[in-house]
């Protein structure tokens, strides 16, 4: 399908795709780009890349560049990649985050809006850095492609390919609806999270708060070991819907709060039933439905 599939940033999510075109010979040659050498040391002794090279000659021979690094890392490769790419080059990304990138793209470098497929995998984890890649984790996962006025269909046409063939199932969505999106059922759920653990940890009795703390805690909090730098990013380059998420979800936490402060009884109940309700009829359910209709893709 490729030549050569260079990743720049070859982490949980760049390392799992290296491993699949190759395990499913879909690029005859993929190259990593890495910021560290013991990644690039990993990544070249498991097998996951043919070959490390700087970011200018790991470019040159590509058909497909995909950017697989923090958000905030790639403006600066989009500066380095300025009139070096080659004409024939698909360029695509990970990222968490869509209008930010965009923006990028069009101010630093828009010679390149027509070769860029913005791309979003919702699958990955809380462990991060090549260690965490693996073969198939993109399967049977949506990957959401946020299709712009400038970028070609042939172009969009083979990342949806090679998305596919990997296992994944993939969406179109605007710009604008991704980043609101995920804000609340991704990016909120994350900053709640590291929210919840740092209340704890910064109790005095943390340790005996962690050593009593029971499964719910756990299921919880599994989000809040996910990378930091990552992260911040995400948090960064999507501010204004996180905000916007944060801001609805105070007003939620608010209105518990004012329930219990007047032991309403009747509004306590109607609270919790009604989010019990959306997760197990809702929620639940679509997921449901959404398994099964994998299932019989398979
Ligand atoms: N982890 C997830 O669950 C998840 C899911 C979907 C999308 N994403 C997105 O995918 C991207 C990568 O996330 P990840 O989980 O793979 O992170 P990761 O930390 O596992 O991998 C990122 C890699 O990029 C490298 N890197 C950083 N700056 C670099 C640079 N300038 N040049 C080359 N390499 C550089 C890091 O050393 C690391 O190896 C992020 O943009 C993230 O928002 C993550
Ligand atoms: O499964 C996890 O642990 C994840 O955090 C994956 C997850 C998410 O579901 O929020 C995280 C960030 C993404 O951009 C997409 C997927």
């Amino acid at each position: 399908m490729f030549n050569q599939v260079t990743i720049i940033g070859t982490g949980l999510l760049g390392g799992s795709l290296a491993r699949d075109l190759k395990a499913l010979s879909l690029a005859q040659r993929v190259v990593g780009v890495c910021r560290s050498d013991e990644t690039a040391k990993t990544a070249l002794s498991q097998g996951i890349v043919d070959a490390v090279l700087p970011l200018h000659e790991a470019i040159v021979a590509a058909d497909l560049i995909v950017l697989a690094t923090p958000m905030q890392a790639m403006g600066s490769i989009l500066k380095q990649m300025e009139g070096r790419l080659p004409k024939q080059a698909i360029v695509t990304d990970v990222g968490s985050v869509k209008t930010d990138l965009y923006q990028a793209i069009k101010l630093q470098v828009p010679s390149m809006l027509a070769q860029f497929v913005l791309a979003h995998p919702i699958a990955g984890g809380e462990n991060s850095g090549v260690e965490a890649s693996k073969l198939g984790l993109f399967k049977n996962k949506h990957v959401i492609i946020t299709e712009t006025d400038e970028v070609s269909q042939a172009a969009v046409a083979k990342v949806t390919q090679m998305w596919e063939k990997v296992g994944a199932m993939v969406l179109a969505m605007s710009l604008q609806e991704h980043d609101a999106v995920f804000a609340k059922t991704s990016h909120l759920p994350h900053v709640i999270a590291f929210s919840l653990v740092n209340f704890l940890s910064h109790q005095s009795d943390r340790e005996r708060l962690f050593d009593l703390a029971a499964a719910g805690f756990y299921d919880f909090t599994r989000i809040a070991s996910s990378n930091a730098e990552m992260w911040r990013d995400i948090c960064i380059t999507n501010r204004a819907e996180v905000l916007k998420a944060l801001d609805g979800f105070s007003a939620q936490i608010e209105a518990i709060r004012d329930n219990v402060a007047s032991a309403d009884q009747a509004a306590i109940l109607e609270y919790f039933g009604s989010a019990k309700q959306a997760r197990d009829a809702g929620l639940l359910k679509r997921a449901e439905a959404l398994a099964l209709a994998r299932d019989t893709k398979e």
